[in-house]
């Protein structure tokens, strides 16, 4: 109740000072919760915010909730729900997620932030838990390794570079594989052991889908910068408090 009363007033603040603000809520802790429990204890508490909302004439406010522990994937799984929202490209990206499998004979794909391990665009085929906590583990291993035995002497070098990559044989006939996309990003597949006998075509559809995601975040850094340096324009224009121009006109 108390914990209802305080999201009820962040809320209603933070409303007051941004409209457009977005809501995002983690139920933390669930672990200890049945997953009847889970989806109960969900639908109770959205009710109940809602309700609240609705009574201070708020009904307008859009909440999201996602169930959350420490002990399994579940908070990393809702902060990539919460980031995707955040990415412009989102659809872009999905796009042409969806071609690359559907082109490869790929099951699933997920592009990941390889230090937070979010993942930050998938295709459309459903998400489930233990495939995105197969993905992170790939992560973990690949990094671990790299960064025992991948390393220079001198300890210089980094554990994730161009030429990451990384091939997993599960006993039911399922092959992980992990490529580098860009500095930051890993593209980690499930794949059919007979499918992955096509390793050429995977690769060369796989090279495709790199140049064009390099692209996609291209046309944002210029977009970027050419802001910036229209702002830094504006700035120098706009006269000292003296009254004379900061820059010669
Ligand atoms: N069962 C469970 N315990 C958790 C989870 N996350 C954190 N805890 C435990 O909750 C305790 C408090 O965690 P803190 O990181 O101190 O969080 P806090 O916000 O300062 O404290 P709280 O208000 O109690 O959450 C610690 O013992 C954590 O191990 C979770 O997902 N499940």
């Amino acid at each position: 109740m108390e914990a209802l009363a305080r999201l009820h007033l962040t809320v209603t603040r933070a409303y007051k000072v941004n409209p457009d603000i977005n809501f995002e809520i983690f139920i933390h802790k669930v672990d200890g919760l049945s997953d009847d429990h889970k989806i109960e204890t969900q639908r109770d508490i959205h009710q109940r915010a809602n309700d609240d909302l609705a009574d201070a004439g708020l009904e307008k406010i859009h909440l999201s909730f996602y169930l959350t522990s420490i002990y399994d994937h579940s908070i990393f799984e809702a902060f990539s729900k919460v980031v995707q929202k955040l990415i412009p490209q989102l659809p872009t990206l999905e796009n042409l997620l969806n071609i690359f499998i559907s082109n490869s004979g790929i099951e699933k794909a997920f592009l990941f932030d390889v230090v937070s391990k979010i993942y930050i665009a998938t295709d459309s085929t459903p998400v489930d838990m233990q495939t995105y906590e197969l993905c992170c583990d790939m992560i973990d291993v690949v990094i671990d390794i790299s960064c025992i035995y991948g390393l220079k002497d001198d300890g210089t070098g980094t554990p994730y570079d161009k030429e990451s990559m990384a091939i997993i044989k599960l006993n039911n006939t399922t092959v992980l594989y992990l490529k580098e996309v860009t500095k930051f990003l890993a593209l980690v597949c499930f794949v059919r052991e007979e499918s992955f006998e096509r390793k050429g075509l995977i690769d060369y559809n796989f090279h495709c889908f790199r140049k064009a995601i390099q692209e996609v975040f291209e046309v944002r850094m210029k977009v970027v910068r050419s802001r910036k340096h229209q702002s830094h324009l504006q700035k120098n224009k706009r006269p000292t408090p003296n009254g004379t121009p900061r820059m010669p006109l």
